[in-house]
């Protein structure tokens, strides 16, 4: 995982939907290989958008997204909980075995030798014992662990969580952010918005913090202090 070396330069980038840039303005600044991003900001700041962005699902409305590895970026990405359809009728085994559909495609069949893959991980997540089951009968941090669980599988040198640990029980936020610190030491790329700035503090090298009509990216103490100076306080930005 992780072998290539995800390097990503936003120059002059503007996000927004349609024709109405975001309240940011133009963004420009690198993600480094091997760093995780917290994007922090209040509520409309554009976080969501920046994200969809990234993960191609937006076009940027002017400016652009440089990656350095070459190629489209193709980062794994995982959008807010609520934008996830429950209802679709799924096992968890299921769910995870769409992580290789990015590697295999859509119709190949999926080998034994994935299929163990595919269970060990789930194991390091605790939710083997629950393969079976259909999403729409999990809790919130289990449904979590496995949307996980399927970006592992997909391998990519960037990922980009949109407030992962939202509606996710205290021990499922620290399985996360366990596997996220470990994907960080191999090399992959992360950014994440996130609202919850002592877990910022304690687990991230880096912020970007969105702001209206400009932002404040670098290492995570350094943004944390010029936050605390302009008097944001409390456990999070909002
Ligand atoms: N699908 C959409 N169509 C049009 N405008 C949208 C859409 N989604 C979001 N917006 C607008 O884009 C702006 C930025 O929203 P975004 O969701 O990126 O903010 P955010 O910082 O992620 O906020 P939050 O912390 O509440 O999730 C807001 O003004 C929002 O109303």
């Amino acid at each position: 995982m992780g072998d290539i070396a995800a390097m990503i330069a936003l120059d002059a980038l503007v996000t927004g939907y349609g024709k109405h840039p975001g309240k940011t303005g133009r963004l420009s600044g690198v993600f480094h290989s091997g760093t995780m991003t917290a994007v922090i900001g209040a509520n409309g700041a554009g976080k969501s958008t920046l994200l969809k962005t990234l993960a191609g699902l937006l076009p940027p409305l002017s400016g652009q997204i440089v990656f350095d590895a070459g190629g489209r970026m193709n980062p794994g990405y995982l959008p807010q909980i609520s934008e996830f359809d429950r209802h679709f009728p799924l096992c968890a085994e299921d769910l995870v075995l769409m992580g290789f559909m990015r590697s295999c495609g859509m119709l190949r069949e999926i080998s034994r030798q994935q299929r163990y893959q595919a269970q060990a991980i789930m194991e390091s997540v605790g939710m083997l014992p629950f393969r079976r089951t259909v999403i729409g009968a999990l809790s919130g941090g289990q449904l979590q662990r496995l949307l996980f669980a399927r970006l592992l599988l997909e391998q990519s040198s960037v990922v980009l969580l949109d407030e992962p640990f939202t509606g996710v029980d205290a021990p499922t936020v620290s399985v996360l952010l366990n596997i996220m610190t470990e994907l960080q030491r191999n090399g992959v790329t992360l950014i994440c918005v996130l609202h919850d700035l002592a877990c910022v503090q304690s687990r991230f090298s880096d912020v970007l913090w969105l702001r209206e009509g400009g932002f404040l990216w670098g290492k995570a103490e350094s943004v944390l202090s010029c936050l605390q100076m302009e008097g944001v306080r409390g456990g999070s930005v909002q």
